[in-house]
């Protein structure tokens, strides 16, 4: 079967739902351990599977007429209108169907959704003062019977790691910095303690304004990097609302900032917005930030890295919002590089540093493949890849397979390419403003006709291109980073990193968009002579999710220059996976003049001896106070990763060498997997 039978019969079966049921082939995502899910994937032979029909691959190895029918003729056209179809005939409104799920108390119908058993050992690190102590279950949480009930309508039925440990903590007014594995459940961890909050609230505060308002004042803010993620934060957080009257608003760049003014003035309490949009509302002051009591951050450390952190400090600190201590601060991702710790702590009071989970434990869930390929060979050996896959299905829907690459033009011409093939492909990247203005005068001529703005065209191009791959009518995405973060879709059972990105931390949360909410998925890599500088972080990121390393990778690995991770991280600095709260490796006031003091919490009492041998780490005694010039381990500063003092001093200090502190780095913390 050919992918494009595959999105035509989809598509037929949504007309026709009483057509019995193809037999499932068992998707990678489905399967259980990396062997069961690489089995059925034989990559070296895939003349054993069953082949698509389609066009000659470049590639001489595979002949296409060993595999069947030629596609030019079957395949290319049917495929493209099949999977340019119109909107989802089978599309609800959330709402309504939201309202007609039955809450019942003892409803376990999402249970075998989520893999639970995942979760018994997951390492967790917490550090800070008095932290609240995590719970077992949604009912043991303060919450409100409201959020209690769409809790249950949601079909959690247990919290996930992170939302055991992180809701406690919001619940309790704490600021914290929270790092968890991509797909674990943050979304909720955040907006549960806001939506609560706010419900509580209202009860004390009063709100400028009342009915149509000029000036919006929420008093709780979600900010995320992109427009998709803000408008799926904004979906779920709707859902968890759904009956507590809390008003809830989305403002995202690139659409009509009237429609979102219009709503603003209909009341507010819940901001989710993009930066960029807010900034610009804030100034034509339309919204003011000065009742903000929650704040939260998704995806933190891409939002204080280089490309927003201007207008985030502008947001939290140049504006009228309150300051750290009198609003609550909750940043959380998957990655939190200690350069951006530093950075976010200037935003955090008190806070708890919570990591969930650590790289070494994904390997149910992730199978990472990486395969020498040069760029010239990159498209033929897609082709290879997508003709050997099977196309999955789920549930009698095809699966999906997400493709990563570096630029905006390189996704337009590979989405390009893959149609000629006959392929459903669609490409979403951050630029698709520019392709309208190259579109044909036509294109213009309709939109001008239809009254629709370009900006909201650019908009609903992007919108589009992922409702097709949501719902599999284009079951392949060509995608820039744009997609790389914080999106949530079901069925997406292969990531490709077509060309990989240049730090590992972007790698890491582009192979999260598989293997979501504990179910295993598969990740591929090409890697090419470009990509020297990320072959040690990639084996190390490798090894420790005890996934098969290539001899070669390893070989370069080895002769690759000195880094690590730093190499490889847009932070350039030297980095351990695995939780770590970089107030540890703070450098104290008496060693190098830092007049912050670093308290010391319980959880750093266990010194490893290991540790200290390998220079890896640094422990110091739970009732330290202060430090002193206790010299630093040999072995450790000649390795220039860490600290190490021994296992019984009470004090600790830092040498004096200036020149030691960007060896104290820590690095980027971590978290992937969620066993
Ligand atoms: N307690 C729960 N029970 C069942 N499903 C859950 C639970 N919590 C979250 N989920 C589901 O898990 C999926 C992943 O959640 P979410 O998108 O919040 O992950 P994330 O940690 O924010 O990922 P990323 O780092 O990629 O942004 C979602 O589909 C969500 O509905």
């Amino acid at each position: 079967m050919s992918w494009v039978d595959v999105v035509d019969e989809s598509t037929r079966n949504l007309t026709h739902p009483t057509r019995p049921p193809r037999p499932t082939y068992i998707p990678p995502h489905l399967r259980h351990t990396y062997n069961n899910a690489v089995s059925h994937l034989n990559y070296d032979h895939p003349s054993s599977f069953n082949f698509p029909t389609h066009p000659t691959p470049s590639r001489p190895r595979f002949n296409p007429n060993e595999h069947g029918r030629s596609s030019r003729t079957r395949g290319g056209g049917r495929g493209r209108n099949s999977f340019l179809v119109g909107p989802n005939p089978n599309s609800f409104d959330i709402a309504d169907k939201f309202e007609k799920v039955e809450v019942t108390e003892d409803d376990q119908c999402n249970e075998n959704a989520i893999n639970f058993d995942a979760y018994e050992d997951i390492p967790v690190e917490a550090s800070g003062s008095d932290i609240p102590k995590p719970v077992s279950s949604f009912v043991e949480i303060d919450l409100c019977e409201a959020l209690q009930q769409n809790i249950k309508r949601c079909k959690y039925v247990k919290p996930t790691p992170i939302q055991r440990h992180a809701i406690p903590i919001a619940i309790a007014g704490r600021d914290l910095m929270a790092c968890a594995q991509t797909g674990s459940g943050k979304t909720a961890a955040f907006c549960f303690p806001i939506i609560c909050g706010i419900m509580r609230d209202r009860l004390k505060m009063v709100v400028p304004g009342g009915g149509m308002v000029k000036v919006a004042y929420p008093t709780a803010l979600i900010l995320s990097p992109t427009r998709e993620l803000s408008c799926q934060i904004h979906d779920e957080a709707n859902k968890f609302a759904h009956r507590t009257g809390v008003r809830i608003v989305v403002a995202y760049g690139g659409a009509s900032i009237g429609q979102q003014f219009h709503n603003l003035e209909k009341g507010v309490e819940l901001l989710v917005a993009t930066p960029g949009r807010l900034v610009d509302m804030i100034e034509r002051g339309r919204v003011s930030l000065k009742m903000i009591k929650y704040l939260a951050l998704d995806e933190a450390d891409r939002m204080l890295d280089m490309g927003f952190e201007h207008q985030i400090r502008k947001i939290v600190e140049q504006m009228d919002m309150p300051p750290p201590g009198a609003r609550q601060t909750m940043l959380f991702s998957a990655t939190f590089p200690d350069e951006i710790q530093r950075l976010a702590s200037d935003f955090l009071s008190d806070y708890i540093f919570l990591t969930v989970g650590k790289v070494g434990s994904s390997i149910d869930l992730i199978a990472q493949r990486v395969e020498f390929v040069q760029d010239m060979d990159k498209r033929s050996h897609l082709l290879n890849l997508l003709c050997s896959q099977n196309p999955n299905r789920t549930r009698d829907k095809p699966s999906l397979t997400l493709v990563f690459v570096e630029t905006k033009r390189g996704a337009d011409a590979l989405e390009h390419w893959l149609l000629m093939k006959g392929f459903p492909a669609i490409a979403i990247h951050g630029d698709k403003v520019q392709r309208v203005q190259v579109s044909p005068p036509v294109v213009w001529l309709i939109l001008y006709l239809s009254g629709v703005k370009s900006q909201d065209y650019s908009i609903k191009e992007r919108e589009r291109a992922l409702k097709s791959f949501k719902r599999g009518a284009t079951p392949i995405l060509v995608a820039t980073d744009v997609a790389s973060r914080g999106l949530d879709i079901p069925r997406v059972a292969h990531v490709i990193n077509f060309d990989l990105p240049k730090a590992i931390d972007d790698y890491v949360h582009r192979i999260g968009r598989t293997g979501r909410a504990g179910n295993s998925g598969l990740a591929t890599a090409f890697f090419s002579d470009k990509n020297l500088p990320l072959a040690k972080p990639l084996v190390e990121l490798m090894n420790e999710a005890k996934q098969e390393v290539p001899s070669w990778l390893s070989e370069y690995a080895e002769n690759s220059p000195r880094g690590g991770r730093g190499q490889g991280s847009r932070y350039g600095h030297s980095n351990k996976f695995g939780g770590y709260d970089f107030r540890r490796s703070s450098i104290p006031s008496s060693a190098v003049g830092y007049s912050e003091y670093y308290g010391v919490d319980s959880s750093t009492q266990a010194a490893d001896n290991s540790a200290t041998a390998h220079g890896e780490f640094y422990a110091v005694d739970y009732n330290t106070e202060y430090c002193s010039t206790q010299s630093a381990d040999d072995s450790a500063t000649a390795h220039g990763e860490f600290y190490a003092v021994d296992y019984n001093t009470e004090y600790y200090a830092l040498p004096a060498n200036s020149d030691a502190y960007p060896y104290l780095n820590v690095g980027s913390v971590v978290a992937s997997g969620w066993d």
